[in-house]
């Protein structure tokens, strides 16, 4: 058994806010885009469809020799149901001892899901955005779009956010 288990209010604790993640993601981002002298192994997503109820697992494994940190996130994800109690994502994280291959900890992947994918987003916002750019909108209004909407307004300044409910969001 794991010595390590991490519920979804413990994890959000650690990650209060997805800024947090951003220096850790550069750098594994950099890392990965060096090919092999980064020292990441990381093969493209094994996705296995789950037909009958329209949903998928995907098995994402990866290592990294900088961080000398082997882990994996399972995530199942189905199609979007209006007022379900369950989310369209669920994921769990496993981490592993490098050194012998022991289960070290199980962590809840449902807010480090939203928050890395809104936190990757935004690094590439950095990268990309033009100057001149002065409205967000965001497409959908689920678990994403909220996680992208706070690691976008602490990191940069809008006129206006409009999402697809028709709503605005004036902010200066
Ligand atoms: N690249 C990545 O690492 C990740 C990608 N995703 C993807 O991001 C997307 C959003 O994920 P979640 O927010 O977790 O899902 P969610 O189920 O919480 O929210 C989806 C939202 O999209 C809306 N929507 C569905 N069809 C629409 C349409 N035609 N026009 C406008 N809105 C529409 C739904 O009403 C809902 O508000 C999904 O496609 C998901 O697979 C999610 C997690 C990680
Ligand atoms: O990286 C993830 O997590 C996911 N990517 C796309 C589909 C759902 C989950």
């Amino acid at each position: 058994m794991p010595r390590v288990i991490l519920k979804q209010d413990e994890v959000e604790k650690y990650l209060h806010r997805a800024s947090l993640l951003l220096p850790a993601l550069e750098a594994a981002l950099g890392n990965f885009s060096a090919g092999a002298a980064g020292g990441v192994v990381q093969p493209v997503r094994a996705v296995v469809p789950v037909r009958p109820h329209g949903g998928y697992l995907g098995v994402m494994p990866a290592y990294s020799a900088a961080d000398d940190a082997l882990t994996t996130k399972l995530v199942t994800f189905y199609e979007h149901k209006k007022d379900s109690s369950v989310p369209s994502h669920q994921a769990t994280v496993l981490l592993f001892d490098p050194t012998n291959g022991s289960l070290k900890a199980v962590l809840d992947g449902s807010v480090i899901t939203a928050k890395r994918t809104a936190a990757v987003s935004a690094i590439a916002t950095k990268l990309l955005m033009p100057a001149f750019a002065e409205v967000l909108c965001i497409l959908g209004a689920g678990v994403q779009a909220y996680s992208h909407y706070e690691i976008f307004m602490e990191l940069f300044t809008f006129k206006e956010v409009m999402d697809t409910t028709g709503h605005i969001h004036f902010c200066l």
